[in-house]
């Protein structure tokens, strides 16, 4: 699949929430980035792909990608979706290399997706996309281990049974350099994000002329009532895209 030319005031509209250099900070840039629906969807059903933005903001996640040095999806949305997770866009229309794309990460504590067989692994073997980095509970005995993966243990919180946000991306940052992280989802990602100010330094929403309805997988973080920051509208063929600080 190939993106449409990235619309030229896309550039000057995203410039200030994009990745700033702070090599000096332990901890990365982080952007939380998806695309709903006017009814806060994000997909039609759980586990159900569900296109939403229209191909002018699809090629804006691309040129988003192209900014940052990771990108991370939850392990619903990788066995939902079977995302590529590369990058397609490239400075003045040169072919997307291999160095341009972000490094996948996986958080998937009970290493339930798999690399073999995914349309990841099918462009790594290309040389379109970078292999992932699976975040998981426990590496798994050599036996188990996919090739190409690397894993990435970290404690679950006994009550939650959740990582800690800013270990993680801290982690991310100290074990293998990289300074920037793109947050693509899915919903429980996005929810539990929206209330961490602490780790996302960039939102930026796509929001689709499209209602998916009650059963549509929906997007509301669990302490509601706060105001965003810094907010900025752009406004394309269908979509509005929205950035704003926590
Ligand atoms: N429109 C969009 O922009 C967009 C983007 C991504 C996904 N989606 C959609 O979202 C749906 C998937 O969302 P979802 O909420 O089911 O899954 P998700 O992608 O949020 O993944 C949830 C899983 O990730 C792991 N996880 C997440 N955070 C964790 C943490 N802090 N610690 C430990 N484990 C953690 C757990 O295994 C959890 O069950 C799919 O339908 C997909 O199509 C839409
Ligand atoms: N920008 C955007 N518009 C959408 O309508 C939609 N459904 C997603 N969803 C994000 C999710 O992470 C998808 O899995 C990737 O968009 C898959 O895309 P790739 O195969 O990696 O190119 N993102």
């Amino acid at each position: 699949m190939s993106i449409l030319a990235l619309r030229s005031d896309l550039i000057p509209f995203l410039e200030p929430f994009l990745p700033q250099n702070e090599l000096s900070s332990s901890k990365p840039f982080v952007t939380l980035t998806y695309a709903q629906s006017v009814d806060s969807r994000i997909s039609k059903g759980r586990g159900l792909r569900t296109t939403i933005s229209h191909k002018e903001t699809k090629a804006m996640t691309h040129y988003l990608r192209f900014h940052h040095d990771g990108i991370v999806v939850g392990a619903g949305t990788a066995l939902a979706d079977d995302p590529g997770l590369n990058c397609k866009w490239s400075p003045s229309d040169g072919e997307p290399t291999l160095q341009t794309s972000p490094r996948p990460i996986i958080i998937d504590p009970h290493r339930k997706w798999k690399f073999k067989g995914s349309q990841m692994e099918n462009l790594f073997i290309q040389e379109k996309g970078k292999a992932p980095i699976i975040i998981v509970k426990q590496v798994p005995p050599a036996n188990e281990r996919e090739s190409g993966v690397t894993y990435m243990s970290m404690q679950v919180d006994d009550k939650s049974g959740q990582f800690n946000w800013q270990e993680l991306v801290h982690k991310l940052k100290s074990d293998f350099n990289l300074n920037s992280i793109m947050v693509e989802g899915g919903a429980i990602v996005i929810n539990d994000l929206l209330n961490r100010p602490d780790v996302v330094d960039s939102l930026i929403v796509t929001i689709g002329a499209t209602y998916l309805g009650k059963n549509g997988v929906e997007v509301s973080p669990l302490n509601g009532d706060f105001e965003l920051k810094n907010v900025t509208w752009w406004r394309g063929t269908r979509d509005a895209i929205m950035c704003a600080n926590l």
